[in-house]
Parts: C-alpha cells; sequence; structure tokens
C-alpha cells in the first residue's frame, strides 16, 4: 500500500483491539482525536465521523462507529451508548430493562473508510448478537461486563482476550475491511 491509513479514535482500548485484531493486514497509523459525532442513523454517523476525521488528517482515514442495542428498547440506546454508560455504569445498563422481558441485544460495529476530502466513506458493518445480563467480569472496557454473546455463559468481560476477538462486533467489521484493502491493493 503506498501511504498509511490512519486510524481516528480517542479510545485507547478500541485501538489496542483494533490492533490485534488486524495484525498487519493493514499498515496502520493511529491518531487520538475525539471527533464530534451526529445523531440519528449508526450508518450515517460512522460516515460523517469518517469526513470528519478525513478532513482532519487530509488523507486516507478509518474511523468506526459502536453500538449496543436492546432490542427490548428497539434498538436504544444503540449509537448513545457511551453516555449512558457513562451516567448510568454497567449495573445501570442492566436496570434499564427492568419491567422488559427481552433482554437480548447486539454489539454493532461500524467501520468507516474514506480516502481523503470530499471522498465518500464506506461503511462496514459487524454485529454480534447476544443478551443484557447483571455486569459480571473485569471493568476495563465499557460495557463488555454486561453483553454476553449468543453461544457462550460467560460475559465479553469474562472470555478471555482472543476469545472475544473471534466473535465480536469489531472483528466481523474488520474482516469486511481487510476483504476490501485485499481487493484494492491487488
Ligand atoms: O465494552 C465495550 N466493548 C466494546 O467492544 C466496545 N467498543 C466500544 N465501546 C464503548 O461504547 C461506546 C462507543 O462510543 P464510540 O463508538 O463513539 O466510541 P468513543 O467515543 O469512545 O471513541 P471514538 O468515537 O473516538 O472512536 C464508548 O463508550 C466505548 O468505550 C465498547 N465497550
Ligand atoms: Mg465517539
Amino acid at each position: 500500500m503506498s501511504k498509511a491509513v490512519v486510524f481516528v479514535t480517542g479510545n485507547a482500548k478500541k485501538l489496542e483491539e483494533v490492533l490485534q485484531i488486524i495484525g498487519k493486514a493493514i499498515p496502520l497509523e493511529s491518531r487520538k482525536i475525539d471527533l464530534p459525532e451526529l445523531q440519528g442513523d449508526p450508518i450515517e454517523i460512522s460516515k460523517e465521523k469518517c469526513k470528519l476525521a478525513a478532513k482532519e488528517v487530509n488523507g486516507p482515514v478509518l474511523c468506526e462507529d459502536t453500538c449496543l442495542c436492546f432490542n427490548g428498547l428497539e434498538g436504544l440506546p444503540g449509537p448513545y451508548i457511551k453516555w449512558f454508560l457513562e451516567k448510568l455504569k454497567p449495573e445501570g445498563l442492566y436496570k434499564l430493562l427492568d419491567g422488559f422481558p427481552d433482554k437480548t441485544g447486539y454489539a454493532l460495529c461500524n467501520f468507516a473508510y474514506c480516502e481523503g476530502p470530499g471522498h465518500e466513506p464506506i461503511v462496514f458493518v459487524g454485529r454480534t448478537d447476544g443478551t443484557i445480563v447483571p455486569p459480571r467480569g473485569p471493568r476495563d472496557f465499557g460495557w463488555d461486563p454486561v453483553f454476553q454473546p449468543d453461544g457462550f455463559d460467560k460475559t465479553y468481560a469474562e472470555l478471555d482476550k482472543s476469545i472475544k476477538n473471534q466473535i465480536s462486533h469489531r472483528t466481523k467489521s474488520l474482516e469486511k475491511v481487510k476483504e476490501f484493502f485485499s481487493q484494492k491493493n491487488q
């Protein structure tokens, strides 16, 4: 690849996972910029975030927006999970579903790639379905303690990192990003 792609994020834990997942498949640089985020549709949010990132960097960029969606709440908190988590902590996220029998949900990761200012971003969606449970496991990354992926009896936080990175929303999205770059560079 001629030009390194800059992954723009203000979140160190995200960056750590992205580097673990992609290894050397895509030469990445990272830039810590906390980008403003639109409200609304998750795809549009990631596209707009990526356009702003491309402007800041003045070159090719990747960025991602992550949602945690509760089926009982019609997909909310979704893209607003960061603010819900900050105020309610993991316990409060589970309590949000008090009175809602459906505890299922999904983690969504939308990576967006933009070639540079003026280019339209492309979005790569990764989704992992699961259940929202009372928090269990280490607290070092966001809402991991309340998300139990389907097929496992452990939360993301309790799972070995290598297992989370085989099945996660982020991995599924990055698989598509890798495929895109391998085609692009043929
Ligand atoms: O337990 C978790 N497991 C994950 O796999 C995961 N991925 C993201 N998050 C959290 O969900 C919100 C997304 O908001 P978000 O996409 O806007 O991220 P951000 O603002 O922190 O960084 P960025 O937008 O600069 O990239 C933020 O609170 C993140 O900490 C996760 N929590
Ligand atoms: Mg953000």
